[in-house]
């Protein structure tokens, strides 16, 4: 059976990549998916972005939905402090195997937990299950129509403390319209537009930080 794209680009770091170094994993997905083979990885020039509002927030406890092939799990978690977690979420079980082993060949697999199934169903899990006390960082990179439900999910299990920070991907390309609507009229949230790029094109994308104001 021919492989996916997904299993083409972890091969093409499990050949090109050095082993441990995220870094060089990350230039290594950009490098394939940039010259071969489009794919919907957040990307270095939004990835910058979610590198510098890791770097404000510094979380101990950091939530993903949307794994996908591992690309942001590993650039999230190469800037984790020691003893820091990433806990992402990944529905399809062949994109979970696919980030499975792009997270250990990173060497971050001690600081990423995949969890495998949909947010709705994982969310109310983290408190009991994940023993997750509140979450200091959310990555929302998804399917976009479930950005809305999800942030109103975290709130009802009470996973948001003052401060939290949601970090939300895509807000122009493909769009997360409902959410926008939702996060800005929501007076519990101060939002931050970051104007961008799409990943690997010259398209315009943007990302939507939203505090937690409690
Ligand atoms: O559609 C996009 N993302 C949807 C991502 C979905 C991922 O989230 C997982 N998931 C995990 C848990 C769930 O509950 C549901 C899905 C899915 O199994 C998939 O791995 C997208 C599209 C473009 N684009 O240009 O077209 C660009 C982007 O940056 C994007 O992120
Ligand atoms: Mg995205």
């Amino acid at each position: 059976m021919n492989q996916s794209k997904e299993q083409r680009i972890l091969n093409f770091v499990l050949q090109n990549a050095v082993r441990g170094d995220p870094c060089s994993v990350l230039d290594t997905i950009d490098k394939y998916c940039s010259q071969k083979e489009w794919a919907m990885n957040v990307g270095d020039e939004k990835g910058l972005i979610l590198d510098k509002t890791l770097e404000e927030v510094n979380p101990s406890v950091a939530l993903e939905l949307g794994t996908y092939c591992g690309y942001s799990a590993v650039r999230i978690a190469r800037l984790l402090k020691p003893g820091a977690r990433l806990l992402t979420v990944e529905f399809n079980p062949e994109f979970a195997a696919i980030a499975k082993q792009m997270i250990e060949f990173a060497g971050v697999q001690d600081k990423v937990k995949l969890l495998e199934g949909p947010s709705e169903e994982i969310i109310p899990q983290l408190k009991k299950k994940y023993e997750v006390g509140t979450l200091d960082f959310v990555f929302l990179d998804h399917w976009k129509d479930r950005y809305t439900p999800d942030t109103i999910l975290l709130q009802e299990c009470n996973l948001l403390k003052k401060g939290s920070v949601l970090l939300a991907d895509n807000i122009i390309v493909p769009g997360a319209p409902e959410f926008i609507n939702y996060i800005r009229n929501n007076p519990r949230f101060q939002c931050t537009n970051y104007p961008s790029h799409l990943e690997y094109m010259k398209v315009v994308d943007a990302m939507e930080k939203a505090v937690f104001l409690g």
